[in-house]
């Protein structure tokens, strides 16, 4: 049984996510999803719809074992409950894959750290941050 986590904000879904999501989920028989804590999504605007929203919405989709919510403070206690054979980074995730390595070994934790591929499609697919972009452009006066 190989177990796989995926991690991410998931704030309004779209096609890039299912893409990284069935790569994901592909890469075992079980596909753990951690949706980041809105407290810790500090790096971009925060998402607009609840934690427990989001976490819902993920745990619906076809190719996700589980959705859970993240810790709030360490990200590594739900990776340590979890005990994945393999971490999912998004094609362009800002982590930094050997920390990752590194602060699993000291953890203890034996799971590889691998990338995901880039949604390539013929038609434009927006990120959630350009989707919200573009609502507020063709809706807001
Ligand atoms: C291995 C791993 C575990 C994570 N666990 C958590 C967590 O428990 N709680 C949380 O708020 N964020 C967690 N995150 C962070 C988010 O899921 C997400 O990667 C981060 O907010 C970056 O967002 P991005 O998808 O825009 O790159 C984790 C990230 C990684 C790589
Ligand atoms: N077009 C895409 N192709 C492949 N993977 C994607 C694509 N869009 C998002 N993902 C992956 O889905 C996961 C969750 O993405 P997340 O919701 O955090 O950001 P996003 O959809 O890119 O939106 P934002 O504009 O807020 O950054 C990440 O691992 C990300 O790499």
């Amino acid at each position: 049984m190989t177990t796989v986590v995926a991690q991410g904000t998931f704030d309004i879904l779209h096609p890039g996510h299912l893409h990284y999501l069935r790569e994901a989920g592909s890469m075992g028989d079980e596909l753990h999803v951690i949706l980041a804590r809105r407290s810790n999504v500090t790096h971009k605007e925060p998402p607009i719809l609840p934690d427990t929203q989001r976490r819902e919405m993920v745990d619906a989709l076809d190719p996700v074992t589980e959705a859970h919510l993240g810790h709030e403070s360490d990200i590594f206690v739900p990776i340590e409950r979890i005990d994945p054979d393999v971490i999912v980074l998004g094609h362009d995730q800002h982590h930094d894959d050997d920390a990752i390595r590194r602060a699993l070994a000291d953890r203890g934790i034996d799971c590889e750290v691998v990338r995901a591929t880039p949604h390539e499609t013929d038609e434009e697919v927006l990120s959630t941050g350009r989707i919200i972009d573009r609502i507020c452009e063709q809706r807001c006066g």
